[in-house]
């Protein structure tokens, strides 16, 4: 497919683990892919072996970009540059104990910079949106595995922030 003619994805934190996988089958897929990562978790050569295993002609459908969801200068450029089909958004901290030790760093991670990014994506017209929750947001669970009707009570700082973005 000619690269001009593919809608091109927005993938947030698009050097992590779930993130690395889902870029490498969109470009498999026939999508264009920017990635928007700050590297909190991640490293850059993360993203140059989402390159090789794609190889040469599917990885030019690949764009790499280091920013921060809590900039809004950072996504105003990428939005500003690109028409975005959709975004997946998996940017966000992740660790249930580093929650509970620093709440803060939890809201202003997972919330400002999801609320920015649903700020922007008004403003430029982009409405679809594919998000990345989390098991944490149904608390403990009386049985197992989950699914999508059970109650919602997450008991952490980071599962309440996936909640509260989920509503
Ligand atoms: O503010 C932030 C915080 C993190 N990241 C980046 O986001 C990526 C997150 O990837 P991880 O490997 O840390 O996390 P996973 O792919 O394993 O986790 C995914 O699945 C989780 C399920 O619990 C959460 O939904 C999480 O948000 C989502 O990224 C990392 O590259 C990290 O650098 C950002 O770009 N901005």
């Amino acid at each position: 497919m000619g690269s001009e003619f593919c809608k091109r994805i927005l993938v947030t934190g698009g050097a992590g683990f779930i993130g690395t996988h889902t870029v490498l089958q969109l470009l498999k897929d026939g999508f264009n892919v920017t990635v928007v990562d700050n590297l909190d978790n991640s490293v850059e050569e993360a993203v140059d072996r989402v390159r090789i295993l794609a190889g040469e002609d599917l990885s030019r459908n690949l764009v790499f970009s280091i920013g921060d969801l809590r900039n809004k200068s950072d996504l105003e450029k990428l939005f500003s540059e690109t028409r975005f089909e959709a975004v997946i958004h998996f940017a966000g901290l992740k660790a249930v104990g580093e929650s509970v030790a620093k709440p803060m760093r939890y809201f202003d991670n997972n919330l400002v910079g999801t609320l920015n990014l649903y700020e922007i994506m008004g403003k430029y017209g982009c409405k679809k949106m594919v998000f990345s929750s989390s098991a944490t947001v149904y608390g403990q669970p009386e049985k197992i595995p989950c699914v999508e009707d059970f109650d919602l009570k997450a008991m952490n700082p980071y599962g309440r922030t996936k909640l509260f973005l989920k509503r």
